[in-house]
């Protein structure tokens, strides 16, 4: 992953486009009702090399807003890092909630566990160290996971999108909602090719095909929000 990741002097700005009013809504709106815990696990990624592919926190407070209206509790989590959007679902969940996460890199989730212990929600999260697709095939061998769960957050390798979405589409129940990161792909998406940094491009092209995929899936109702880097929100209702 490590390759695709380190963007050489890209810069890095929010998809509002200007830094002053992502800022503004932070500072006013975001961070004076950021959970505790959150803040102390954003702290601690910071200064991590990636850092900038963690769940931004505007994101995370409409993540929250989905699932407490959704009255989620069993939940599915692709693509962990440091875990910001995980330790959010766990909170947000209630007590007898469940989160099964997946990330091929247990050292980024051994960064925020501290943080998700400290807040005493461990024991809502099955974390599998294994990239997610084998996983999702293999709850689909049993009949009983299809349908059970009520939410999936996805954000992780962006060429997979449309194979997480043809699973999670027998996973979630209906009714349920699979919100997908980086739709927009850092506003590449309504770029030219050749304006767009090579670094970018085989992810923009991804992010193109998934999101005609998904306008075209008559199975979803279809929200796009303009927030993070774009999350498009598929519930299903067939
Ligand atoms: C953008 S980060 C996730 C950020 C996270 N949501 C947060 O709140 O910080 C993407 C993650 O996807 C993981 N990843 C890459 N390929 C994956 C795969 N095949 N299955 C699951 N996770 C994967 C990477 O290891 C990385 O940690
Ligand atoms: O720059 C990135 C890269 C990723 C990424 C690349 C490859 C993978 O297998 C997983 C993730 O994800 C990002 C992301 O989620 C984000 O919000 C900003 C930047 C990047």
């Amino acid at each position: 992953m490590e390759d695709k990741l380190i963007p050489p002097a890209i810069p890095n700005l929010p998809i509002l486009k200007s830094e002053a009013l992502e800022k503004y809504i932070l500072e006013t709106n975001v961070y004076p009702r950021e959970a505790e815990p959150l803040k102390e696990l954003r702290n601690a990624t910071a200064n991590h090399p990636l850092h900038f592919i963690g769940t931004s926190p505007d994101a995370g407070q409409l993540l929250a807003l989905i699932l407490n209206l959704l009255n989620a509790k069993k939940t599915i989590e692709i693509g962990v890092y440091t875990g910001y959007s995980l330790l959010l679902t766990a909170l947000t969940i209630p007590h007898d909630g469940k989160i099964l996460a997946m990330d091929p890199n247990r050292k980024t989730y051994e960064i925020g566990l501290p943080f998700i212990k400290k807040a005493g929600v461990k024991h809502k999260i099955d974390f599998l160290a294994s990239p997610a697709l084998p996983v999702l095939d293999e709850l689909l061998q049993d009949p009983a996971n299809e349908g059970s769960f009520d939410f999936a957050f996805v954000d992780a390798d962006k060429n997979n999108y449309w194979n997480y979405h043809e699973r999670l589409m027998k996973l979630v129940k209906v009714g349920g909602i699979i919100a997908y990161d980086n739709t927009l792909w850092g506003g590449t998406v309504a770029m030219a090719e050749e304006e767009v940094h090579e670094f970018k491009r085989e992810f923009r092209k991804c992010a193109i095909a998934f999101n005609k995929a998904i306008s075209e899936d008559s199975r979803i109702q279809l929200a796009f929000a303009s927030v993070g880097d774009g999350i498009s929100f598929c519930r299903r209702i067939l």
